[in-house]
């Protein structure tokens, strides 16, 4: 790109020859190099030719100031030129040309004979200020030649950004004429951009709100449609921010951005949370597994509402994502949360949302609850037997009306969701107790599932085994270890309360205190599981008087006394961790218990508030 006063050459041409025609005197004007960049009469012919550096010109553009040789080839300004002696001009005045305060060429009024010189000297002063003035001009031509310049480079650095970006982004005018649109609006709506340039917004969304509606000074989130060619629909979220000026805010034009509505609800999903697992992932070929598994499979493709009860650490979580991803629902939404691990005063807000101001500490603009943010999709409601009862009325009347009412809020908002429910609890015996709603309980267990704990499908214990085996061989890159018989059989013959994810932890921490590529032996197993064998042992060992007299024998039921062993494992662990909430995690995990599982341990044995 051409720079300084090359970049106004034909500018310059223009004034000189405009100039030369007016006083009759030849006009030069030379670049930074001593090129002559413009010429009238004989010097035209010499445009693009170099000046020597001890020239008039070359001087002025060296020193910056202004000089006037009166008898050039003779006088003391030209001793230093290649001319000198030579020179047929009959006098030369040059004037610096300065953009900045940096000299850029020079201005040359250039006398070729007598009556030219005679011009010059009859109105010297006057001639000098006006060549002056011309150098102003040139300069300033070169200022805004720089500044369009610069603009240029500006506007091509945004229109990358512009056209950078995923979202479509579409401006227009104070009427709603569209001025301009970026790649992606379209790739997007699938037009050319000569097609919608100058045209209304409502031709390309028919539905767009009338552009005044605009004006206050804060985006708009809507939600637009617009029908491609084959008059098939998409339907966009787009971002509306108004063009405003002056105090008024007087509306100049408005600005949007725009993305498919599906790839933002994908997003959304993948914060909020989505079906990691299917039916694939969940392992056992024990025959109560199979028709669970054949069960929820048919339920999955309808609505109804699911039950699932099992022990902690059977799958219950594992088949409700199985369930969401086989249904209609898979692209929405999985929303799980655990009724007894959140506190009974944040319980509501968490599943309903509130509204600004619903209470102290409520966040401004309101947040939605898991109700809301499960639209679409699936709500896992895991230890459902631990909702407080005026809660438990509240989900009774959602499930009935299909909306919900945020907390502090009047407004009734439409819910379109699945609700699996899951629990380890003895509902019916709850029921009796006043403790949960029949009705309720009814509502859920449209489709009921029991899975049965571990300890009851035992034929299930090797294919897991051999599963965790891999996944955490795998995960710590090692080759995939196998267990030594006595380990196996000990394993075969725990009674795995804590069901599969009890197991899994077993694995992990016999891999990771062996060996890579060494057999897992007896001695890698976790010491829970080798203290309940010694404790089988002992029972045989000591019983009756023998045991009694020699006052080792504990006269306990063995489930009062593998109660009261659990008990002592979960002290032990919350002195290791600590009793803070990570603690508490950290101790569930320790011990291969789920932390709603810890949590009612605690209660029950009312080991720590
Ligand atoms: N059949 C199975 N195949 C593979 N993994 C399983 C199986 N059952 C359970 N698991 C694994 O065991 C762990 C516990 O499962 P999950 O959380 O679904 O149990 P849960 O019954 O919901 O437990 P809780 O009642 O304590 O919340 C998870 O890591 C899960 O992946």
């Amino acid at each position: 790109m051409e720079q300084g006063l090359p970049a106004v050459k034909g500018f310059i041409q223009q004034v000189v020859e405009a100039i030369a025609a007016a006083i009759g005197i030849e006009v030069m004007v030379f670049d930074l190099n001593r090129n002559i960049v413009a010429g009238t009469g004989e010097t035209r012919v010499q445009v693009g030719h170099r000046f020597n550096k001890g020239s008039l010109t070359g001087r002025v553009l060296e020193h910056g100031q202004p000089l006037v040789a009166r008898t050039p080839g003779q006088s003391l300004e030209c001793m230093s030129c290649s001319r000198y002696g030579t020179c047929s001009r009959y006098i030369v005045a040059a004037f610096p040309i300065t953009v900045k305060e940096k000299v850029l060429g020079s201005f040359c009024l250039v006398a070729i004979n007598n009556q030219q010189k005679d011009i010059i000297l009859a109105n010297e002063d006057g001639l000098l200020r006006f060549l002056e003035r011309m150098c102003l001009l040139i300069a300033s031509a070169i200022s805004e030649r720089q500044i369009q310049q610069e603009l240029n480079i500006m506007l091509n650095k945004y229109d990358n950004v512009v056209n950078s970006v995923h979202e479509g982004i579409i401006s227009t005018d104070y009427v709603g004429n569209v001025i301009h649109l970026n790649r992606s609006a379209i790739n997007l709506l699938g037009i050319d951009n000569e097609e919608i340039i100058g045209k209304q917004l409502t031709k390309l969304f028919p539905e767009f709100p009338d552009i005044k509606t605009f004006t206050k000074h804060k985006s708009t989130e809507i939600e637009i449609s617009y029908s491609l060619k084959k008059k098939k629909k998409r339907y966009f979220l787009a971002v509306v921010v108004p063009v405003l000026t002056g105090e008024n805010g007087n509306i100049q034009g408005i600005t949007i951005s725009f993305r498919n509505l599906s790839e933002v609800q994908s997003y959304a999903t993948k914060l909020v949370g989505y079906g990691k697992y299917s039916f694939d992932d969940i392992l056992g070929d024990s025959q109560c597994v199979l028709e669970v598994k054949s069960k929820l499979r048919r339920a999955a493709l309808t609505d109804a509402t699911i039950l699932i009860r099992g022990e902690s650490g059977t799958g219950k979580e594992l088949f409700a994502h199985a369930v969401h991803n086989y249904s209609r629902r898979s692209q929405g939404p999985f929303v799980a949360i655990n009724c007894s691990a959140i506190p009974e005063s944040l319980l509501e807000s968490e599943l309903f949302g509130y509204e600004e101001g619903a209470f102290t500490g409520a966040r401004k603009g309101g947040k939605p609850g898991k109700f809301e943010l499960a639209r679409g999709g699936t709500l896992f409601l895991d230890e459902i037997g631990d909702m407080p009862l005026h809660l438990q009325s509240k989900l009774l009347r959602v499930l009935e009306n299909h909306s919900i009412e945020r907390v502090g809020g009047t407004d009734t908002i439409p819910i379109d969701v699945r609700i699996i429910a899951a629990t380890n609890r003895n509902l019916e015996e709850m029921i009796d107790k006043y403790e949960f709603r029949s009705d309720l309980y009814y509502r859920l267990s449209v489709i009921p599932v029991v899975i049965p704990p571990l300890r009851e499908r035992k034929e299930d214990i090797f294919i897991l085994i051999k599963y965790f085996l891999e996944k955490y061989c795998n995960k710590l890159d090692r080759e995939c270890q196998i267990l030594d018989e006595c380990a196996r059989e000990r394993l075969y013959r725990y009674p795995w309360y804590g069901n599969v994810r009890e197991l899994q932890n077993a694995i992990e921490y016999a891999i990771s205190m062996s060996e890579p590529g060494q057999t897992i032996l007896l001695e890698h197993l976790p010491q829970s599981l080798l203290a309940y064998h010694d404790e089988l042992v002992n029972d045989v060992e000591l019983s009756g008087d023998e045991a009694k007299g020699k006052g080792l024998k504990d006269n306990r039921e063995p489930t009062t006394r593998l109660r009261a062993m659990e008990i002592e494992a979960i002290r032990e662990a919350l002195k290791k961790f600590g009793t803070t909430t990570e603690g508490k995690e950290k101790a569930a995990q320790f011990l291969g218990i789920s932390l709603a599982t810890l949590y009612r341990r605690l209660k029950d044995n009312e080991i720590i508030s």
